[in-house]
């Protein structure tokens, strides 16, 4: 697992952005061969979208080859509503960037049969050959999606009743009353994050520090379900320095280690990943999937 540590949200999301659309860029994708992409949201995630809707404009990256899948969805909330998660991806993203929307998967909470959407939805994602990358925030208490604690991490998209902690933090967003929040949402299980070859998540702020702490220090825990990034061949957390503050200095110091001797490694000019939040990012100077993996030695 990776760790990247950056100073605060902006240069979390800027890092998290940048990365993503490389992988995309590398993989060239074509209509025959789209890249499957999977998608959070909440707050985490806002600032990525923005950085995606930048390289939009600026002509950097393009979304017609890309097929997206929600992460979730409020059961029995209108589409419509400002607050169902179509609605948040429709004004957060969608709407700013040439995605096509056939290639857009947002489970349906008003579907008449939700053991049979969610069932469609898992083939669907198969039917493309699996999620690429799935891209993730977490909450305060280390749930990923609606997985909350006490979720198989062998989990599949289900229908899934939300703990009171969610309910009351997602309160704020329904007019801060407990009672407008639906109890209920479907959700893709631990099992179908972890299905894809990469998994990449965002956690950032001190509330959100010791869920980082149970992930990055300790087992593998369904009480934490964001843990079982530990089992992933493929996972990176992107974090800013608040959430970093349940950890052990050891285990901090690790993780920015490793990011110097990469550094040193392929050379911090021609990397941009030393530690120096001021120097990056810079988009040309920022390794590839490949660069990160086949590290050319540099004498
Ligand atoms: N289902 C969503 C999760 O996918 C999200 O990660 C979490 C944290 O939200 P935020 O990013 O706003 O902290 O909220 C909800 O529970």
């Amino acid at each position: 697992m990776r760790l990247i540590i950056r100073k605060d949200y902006d240069a979390v999301s800027d890092h998290m952005a940048n990365y993503i659309k490389n992988r995309i860029l590398e993989f060239n994708p074509t209509l025959d061969k789209p890249f499957v992409l999977g998608l959070p949201t909440g707050s985490s995630p806002v600032g990525v979208y923005k950085n995606f809707v930048k390289y939009y404009q600026n002509g950097e990256l393009s979304f017609k080859n890309v097929v997206t899948f929600n992460m979730d969805e409020y059961v029995g909330l209108p589409r419509d509503h400002p607050e169902s998660y179509h609605s948040f991806m429709w004004h957060n993203l969608f709407k700013f960037i040439d995605i096509l929307p056939k290639n857009v998967h947002i489970l349906d909470g008003n579907a008449e049969n939700l053991e049979e959407e969610c069932k469609n939805f898992e083939e669907k994602m198969k039917s493309y050959g699996g999620v690429e990358l799935f891209l993730g925030g977490i909450g305060p208490d280390g749930h990923i999606a609606f997985n909350e604690p006490g979720s198989s991490l062998a989990s599949r998209t289900r229908a899934k009743t939300l703990a009171y902690d969610t309910i009351l933090a997602n309160s704020r967003f329904f007019d801060n009353n407990i009672n407008k929040v639906p109890r209920m949402a479907l959700t893709v299980g631990v099992g179908t994050v972890m299905d894809a070859r990469e998994v990449a998540v965002i956690i950032t702020g001190a509330h959100k520090a010791p869920a980082l702490a149970k992930c990055i220090e300790e087992g593998v825990n369904h009480m934490w379900t964001v843990s079982a990034i530990q089992l992933h061949p493929n996972a990176l957390i992107v974090c800013d320095e608040d959430a970093t503050l349940e950890l052990h200095v050891k285990t901090v110091k690790y993780f920015k280690s490793i990011e110097l001797v990469i550094d040193d490694l392929v050379g911090a000019e021609n990397v941009g990943l030393q530690g120096n939040v001021k120097r990056y990012p810079t988009p040309e100077v920022t390794p590839t999937r490949e660069a990160f993996y086949n590290l050319p030695f540099k004498k």
